[in-house]
């Protein structure tokens, strides 16, 4: 029912018709503008447990990726019922001053994390991440994402050697 209640949620509040240019700099007719459904009170709620039950059998204690479209995503994993899982923020670039770093948060050195993205289209942004938490020492358990929109991003993954699993796939949002 919460995964019915989520697919609805998305498609009135993210799914947005017309031409548009991607992250990949390729165009396309629709758009997931899915933070805002990551940054909705409901649809946040639903999200934190939907993809705990998704990646429930892989050994994680800690979640993040790349910012800005990951952030809210691994927060809502954060604070969902269950184990304890902390949260990080993967920077587009090593900040230059302060403490210098490109993962934000507690430190994962040495942890299993899980990888995650709002919606994942060439694969690159989950991939940054993971080669930056792999790069600081951590071991990246797999990636998880919420809308997959079927354009190759679960072969560039693999090819990463790397599991790759998402809530909803185009077919789910009307999309299909
Ligand atoms: O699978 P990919 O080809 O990487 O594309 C998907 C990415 O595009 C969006 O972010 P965007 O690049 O627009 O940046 P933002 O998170 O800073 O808004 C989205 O949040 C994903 O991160
Ligand atoms: O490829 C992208 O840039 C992209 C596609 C999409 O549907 N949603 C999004 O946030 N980014």
């Amino acid at each position: 029912m919460s995964r019915e209640r989520l697919a609805q949620l998305i498609t009135e509040l993210a799914v947005v018709h017309g031409r548009v240019t991607l992250s990949s700099g390729k165009e396309a007719d629709y758009y997931v503008d899915l933070r805002r459904a990551t940054l909705h009170h409901e649809a946040s709620r639903l999200i934190g447990p939907l993809l705990r039950e998704l990646t429930a059998d892989w050994d994680y204690d800690a979640v993040g990726g790349l910012t800005l479209g990951a952030d809210p995503v691994a927060t809502a994993i954060m604070h969902a019922p269950g184990r304890e899982i902390d949260a990080f923020v993967v920077r587009k670039a090593a900040k230059a001053h302060g403490m210098q770093r490109q993962i934000e948060g507690p430190d994962i050195v040495g942890r299993r994390v899980l990888i995650v993205e709002d919606t994942t289209t060439t694969g690159n942004s989950p991939l940054t991440a993971v080669r930056a938490a792999r790069d600081i020492g951590a071991e990246v358990v797999g990636v998880a994402t919420i809308v997959d929109r079927a354009t190759g991003a679960d072969e560039v993954i693999a090819a990463e050697g790397i599991e790759y699993r998402s809530l909803f796939g185009l077919a789910d949002l009307g999309l299909g």
